[in-house]
């Protein structure tokens, strides 16, 4: 593809993490792996620490936005508006969560006023953020809520995560939520709007003119025609049903503890699991290094790597960027369709 004219903008993400670390290793890697052009919204005095800590060269030049594709060739683009944060891998706080916060915030205005091709988001943990207030589950759900803030304040906007992978696709119908409230959370109408966006998502923006979606059940054996449950003949058959009458390609639902070995996986392009777990256990399996956590829904694009916050390993040198390259390389070309 061709270089974007636009850079992509990258969120700070827990400064104790590894976003720091794969960032800076990402930039390091830019020549060799022909990488899109990226700026940070984070501390740059961080970043420099991080970076000696790690050994790595990476010279950090203060920027806007504007200024980050032609700087990116000879020095990581910072764009700045955090605290001065002290680099200490691996030691919570919640006292940087506003900056985290306002980083998601910044990047996602910066997109919405053609700054910035598409956001990727580095880790966050959210636990830290919810005792500083935050009352999003994770950036999906709040991603969501800036969407309807600044694109669409008269219509509601359903956020969808999916993790994609070279060999595996997956979607949760419900997301960041204990599991005993799933069933009472899964509707038909919930199966139905989500199942509606991933086909739309797969179509439009990544080229798969019908995608195949396989439906998980909820209950071992997808319930044993009610026997082990009832919500996978009551709730998911009729979404799938009313799907099909749309002309949508969705099936099931399937028992979920076949959907996922190798063949079962060339009958479909997109498995739709009914809890986080569910969908992300064999997606993160099968693809942990390279797969991207994509929000589908929204009228912006928005990449991530599938790893959180890793904090045992920060600042060490042992976390692999390769998610965070994968989730650059495909914001920049979901950010920038004309180039595919
Ligand atoms: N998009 C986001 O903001 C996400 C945030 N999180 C947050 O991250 C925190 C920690 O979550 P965990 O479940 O422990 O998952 P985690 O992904 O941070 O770590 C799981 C295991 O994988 C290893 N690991 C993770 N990324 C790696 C990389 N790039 N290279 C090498 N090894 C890597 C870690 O060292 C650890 O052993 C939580 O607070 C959670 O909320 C988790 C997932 C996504
Ligand atoms: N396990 C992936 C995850 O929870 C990421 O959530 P989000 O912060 O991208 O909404």
């Amino acid at each position: 593809m061709s270089q974007p004219k636009m850079p992509v903008a990258v969120t700070m993400g827990e400064p104790a993490g590894i976003g720091p670390d794969v960032a800076l290793m990402a930039w390091a890697a830019r020549k060799d792996q022909s990488l899109p052009p990226f700026y940070l919204r984070a501390d740059p005095g961080l970043l420099a620490h991080r970076a000696q800590r790690l050994g790595l060269s990476v010279p950090i030049q203060m920027v806007e936005p504007e200024d980050a594709v032609a700087t990116f060739g000879r020095a990581l683009p910072v764009v700045t508006g955090t605290h001065a944060i002290e680099d200490r891998p691996g030691e919570e706080t919640s006292a940087t969560a506003q900056d985290v916060i306002r980083s998601i915030e910044a990047c996602v205005t910066d997109v919405r006023d053609g700054r910035a091709i598409a956001i990727l988001t580095n880790p966050i943990n959210k636990a830290n953020l919810y005792s500083a207030g935050f009352d999003h589950p994770g950036h999906t759900e709040f991603l969501g809520a800036l969407a309807e803030r600044y694109w669409q304040p008269d219509r509601p906007v359903k956020p969808v995560m999916m993790i994609a992978g070279p060999d595996l696709m997956v979607v949760p119908v419900t997301i960041h939520i204990a599991l005993k409230d799933v069933p009472s959370a899964l509707t038909e109408e919930l199966i139905v709007e989500t199942v509606r966006i991933v086909a739309g998502d797969l179509r439009q923006r990544f080229g798969l003119p019908a995608p195949r979606l396989a439906l998980c059940g909820l209950n071992p054996h997808a319930g044993e025609n009610g026997t082990m449950g009832t919500e996978d003949r009551d709730v998911i058959a009729p979404a799938v049903a009313r799907l099909q009458a749309e002309g949508i390609d969705a099936f099931g639902p399937l028992p979920a503890d076949t959907m996922f070995h190798a063949r079962a996986r060339e009958t479909y392009d997109c498995a739709i699991g009914m809890y986080h777990d569910q969908v992300l256990v064999p997606a993160k399996t099968l693809g942990f290094d390279d797969a991207v956590n994509v929000t589908l829904g929204l009228p912006f694009v928005r990449t991530s790597p599938d790893h959180g916050t890793a904090y045992g390993i920060a600042g060490t040198g042992k976390a692999k960027p390769d998610s965070f390259i994968a989730a650059l390389r495909m914001a920049a070309i979901l950010g920038n369709p004309d180039a595919l």
